[in-house]
Order: C-alpha cells, then sequence, then structure tokens
C-alpha cells in the first residue's frame, strides 16, 4: 500500500480548523497543527510535528483530537483568538472587503463555558453511555469528559449513566434515547433535561413512567427543575409520527443575564457561552437610543428586553414556535414596549419594505446561513441608519455584508465574541451605518 507522506512548513489557518502550507508547490492542509510548524503528513492526517509553534500547549481533554467538537485545544488560548480574528479577515477579503476598522477580540474563561449540551447516548457492550460524534464521521464516541461544559452538565451526565447502571427505569428510558440535552443556568444553580427517543411506540408505553424517571434523576442530581422527552426530531421527520412527549416539572428555566431574568422554554436557542452573553447585549445595546428598533430573529428577546432601556418600541421578530411563545411572554411582561412578531424574517422585512418604515436601529442574529442576499437586499432598501449584525458564521457574513455594502452601508465596528473557544466557531458583531449618516 502506498503511503503518502509529506513534509511541510504550514504558514495560515482556514476557517474549519485545518492549517495550510504549500508542499512541491501545491497548497497541502492539516488538523491540529499551527501556523509556522514544519509538519508531517501522513495520508492527510498529522503524523509529527517537526518544528512545533510555541504556542503549542497540551490538550486538556482525552478525547481531543478524536471528538468532532473541538478543533483547537493545541493552541495557547490568546493564539486561539488571533487566528479567529486571522480567518476572520481574509474570509471578509475574499469578499472584496479590506478597508475595514481593527477587529476588538473579547474573551472570557475559555473552560466549562457552555451552558448547554447535546450529546449522543448508546448502549455500548450492554452499557448506557453519552458522547458525541468521532470527529469526521457519524460514529459514536463514548466520552469520559467534556471541559467546555459547565461542570454541572457533565455532573449530570454522569449520573445518567451511573442511574441507566443501577436502576432498570432509569436504563429503559436512557436505552431508548439517541440523545440528550442538557441546559442550566449560568450559575449552575438550574438544570433543564431533554431526553429525545428513538421509539415513539416505547415513548408512548412508557409515557406514565416518565415522572418516575425523573424524580430518580432528581435525587441524584437536585438542580434539575425540569425534564422533557419527545421522538428524536429526525425520526420524526423520516417517520411522520409526530408526537408531543411529556414533560416534568418546569417547563424551561429562567435565566439571569446583564440585569434581565430571561426565560428560556426547553428547546429554544439561548446563547451558549454563559461568560460572554452580558458582554454581547452590551455590545449590541450600547447605550444605544431612538424611538423604534427591530430586532430579526430575536429568539426569546435576548437584545430586545436590553434595547428596551433605550428605545420606545422595539419589534422582535422571531420564526421558531418556541422561541416566539417565550417572546410573546417578553410583549406581556412589557406591556408591549417589545412588540412580538411570530414570522420568517423574510416576510417581515417584505412587508415593511412596502409601507417604507425606517427604525433607527435594526439588529439582527441569523442562524448559520445568515440574512440572504434578499434580505440584504431589503435592508439596503430600508436604508436604516444603523445595523447590527451578530453573526455565528464568518462565511454567510462576509457574503451578506459585501450585499449590504453594496447597498450604502458602511463597517464601522468589528468584533469577534470568542463564544465558542477551543473549537472553530466564532462570534462576530458587526456595526453599520448607512453611508449618508
Ligand atoms: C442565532 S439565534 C439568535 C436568537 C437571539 N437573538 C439570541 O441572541 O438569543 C437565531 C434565531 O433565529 C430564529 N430563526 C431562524 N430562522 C428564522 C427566520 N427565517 N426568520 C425568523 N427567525 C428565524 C431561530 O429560531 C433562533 O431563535
Amino acid at each position: 500500500m502506498n503511503v503518502a507522506v509529506e513534509t511541510v512548513r504550514l504558514e495560515k489557518a482556514l476557517y474549519g480548523g485545518l492549517i495550510e502550507g504549500t508542499a512541491d508547490g501545491k497548497q497541502i492542509s492539516v488538523s491540529y497543527a499551527l501556523p509556522g510548524e514544519l509538519v508531517e503528513i501522513r495520508d492527510g492526517e498529522l503524523a509529527a510535528v517537526l518544528e512545533p509553534s510555541p504556542a503549542r500547549i497540551a490538550p486538556a481533554c482525552v478525547h481531543f483530537g478524536q471528538c468532532g467538537g473541538c478543533q483547537y485545544q493545541h493552541a495557547s488560548y490568546p493564539t486561539q483568538t488571533e487566528l479567529k480574528a486571522g480567518i476572520l479577515r481574509v474570509l471578509f477579503a475574499a469578499e472584496g472587503l479590506t478597508e475595514l476598522p481593527p477587529i476588538q477580540p473579547h474573551t472570557a474563561d475559555p473552560w466549562g463555558y457552555r451552558n448547554r449540551v447535546r450529546m449522543r447516548v448508546a448502549v455500548v457492550a450492554g452499557k448506557v453511555q453519552v458522547g458525541y460524534s468521532r470527529r469526521a464521521s457519524n460514529e459514536f464516541l463514548p466520552i469520559a469528559m467534556c471541559p467546555i461544559a459547565a461542570p454541572l452538565l457533565w455532573r449530570a451526565a454522569e449520573a445518567l449513566i451511573r442511574l441507566a447502571a443501577e436502576d432498570a427505569t432509569c436504563r429503559r428510558w436512557l436505552a431508548a434515547a439517541t440523545e440528550v440535552e442538557l441546559f442550566c443556568a449560568p450559575d449552575e444553580s438550574r438544570l433543564q433535561i431533554g431526553l429525545f427517543l428513538r421509539d415513539a411506540d416505547t415513548a408512548r408505553f412508557e409515557k406514565e413512567g416518565f415522572t418516575g424517571f425523573c424524580e430518580r434523576v432528581k435525587a441524584a442530581v437536585p438542580e434539575l427543575t425540569g425534564a422533557g422527552m419527545k421522538l428524536d426530531p429526525e425520526l420524526s421527520r423520516r417517520t411522520r409520527k409526530g408526537w408531543d412527549g411529556a414533560n416534568w416539572g418546569a417547563a424551561g428555566l429562567n435565566y439571569d443575564a446583564a440585569g434581565t431574568k430571561y426565560w428560556v422554554s426547553r428547546g429554544a436557542f439561548f446563547q451558549v457561552n454563559r461568560f460572554l452573553v452580558e458582554e454581547l447585549v452590551a455590545l449590541v445595546a450600547a447605550g444605544r437610543k431612538g424611538a423604534l428598533a427591530w430586532d430579526l430573529f430575536a429568539g426569546v428577546g435576548l437584545f430586545s428586553q436590553a434595547l428596551a432601556a433605550g428605545f420606545d418600541r422595539i419589534v422582535a421578530v422571531e420564526g421558531g414556535e418556541v422561541a416566539a411563545l417565550d417572546l410573546a411572554q417578553v410583549e406581556r411582561k412589557t406591556s408591549g414596549k417589545v412588540q412580538a412578531v411570530h414570522a420568517p424574517t423574510l416576510d417581515f422585512l417584505r412587508a415593511q419594505v412596502l409601507q417604507r418604515t425606517r427604525p433607527e436601529l435594526i439588529v439582527m442574529d441569523p442562524p448559520r446561513a445568515g440574512v440572504g442576499a434578499e434580505g440584504c437586499h431589503l435592508l439596503g432598501r430600508l436604508r436604516a441608519p444603523e445595523l447590527v449584525y451578530v453573526s455565528c458564521d464568518p462565511v454567510t457574513l462576509a457574503r451578506d455584508l459585501k450585499v449590504l455594502t453594496g447597498a450604502g452601508y458602511r463597517v464601522d465596528q468589528l468584533h469577534m465574541v470568542d463564544l465558542f473557544p477551543q473549537t472553530f466557531h466564532m462570534e462576530s458583531v458587526v456595526v453599520l451605518r448607512f453611508a449618508d449618516q
């Protein structure tokens, strides 16, 4: 068998975790390396680091390199943020965006930061295990630690494994699950569990027993305040067997951040980094004032509620079912100052362009797909004095910024908020102003 071995001096970080260099005139890239390193690559994998970077450190997790979750644990934390800022600049430049303000990094403790994890559940050699997907595959990887998760989340995961080994009811429930989602308050005082089941019939049959399962978990993890179970969404889609599932205790949790209590129902989106939510909110609200602001892709109203301090009225648009219900509660709580609209952002924008509405501020925080070309063109026609674009995907962000700058906006501030340390993911906050302002 021919084994391809190459010795390469690596030069630059690519989005996704790969580091690229040139060997024999061709570009070659590899994971778990760093710019400046001389490495040996065998069949596309890092085989040896011949000259390590001074930024290389020992990874903290025993699963690093096998687990699909983290890509940067081998890099010192300051290096991780430099790599991300560099990648952002390269992605912007690829869209012709070169005359930009400096990127301001925002960081916090890079460990134990996740308030939510979604783990796979599988029975391996007769034992219930939790884990993630193995890197670049769909194979189940059982795990014994997850140092980026809040300690309570991993303690709860360990309790579930233990209960499955000791207790027949717990074993039945967990053996029927494909995934478990654990979500906690920022101070780890409260925990929510969501179980996703592989088998609708078992789930229906067992519905009565769910309370018993939750009570056993509560005895082991006193922070548990609520739990729910439903059919795995993927399975439910494929088999078209929709089912409501069962619930125990509170239907969500009050998440205290930036001086506000946010009600987050089980299953609704909430920012995942418990140490940086306040900083993110501060960057978006930043003392901004006016008569009307829009919060597009509003979730449970994280930014809307902060904007309520400075604006007379906030229109918050959310497309997801669960978050939209929470947002409707925010409308009641703020006596209508925050107006909740349950609609896709594009439908909302199309209608507003016709009505020629012009808010002073538009905040938008889309999922990875970004705002998209039509949305950006509509924003161009609206000519809002200020846009704050919060993005979790720098590729779609760069694509959208190209359209927005082409439509008359200019980039005023660029922030890289490192919501996802140890991974290649990054959050960006871009402040844009309409060019005639
Ligand atoms: C990244 S989250 C941001 C939520 C919120 N801004 C926050 O910080 O908590 C994106 C939100 O957009 C919603 N969403 C996704 N696609 C949408 C669409 N086409 N129109 C409106 N909302 C959408 C999701 O349900 C989710 O709540």
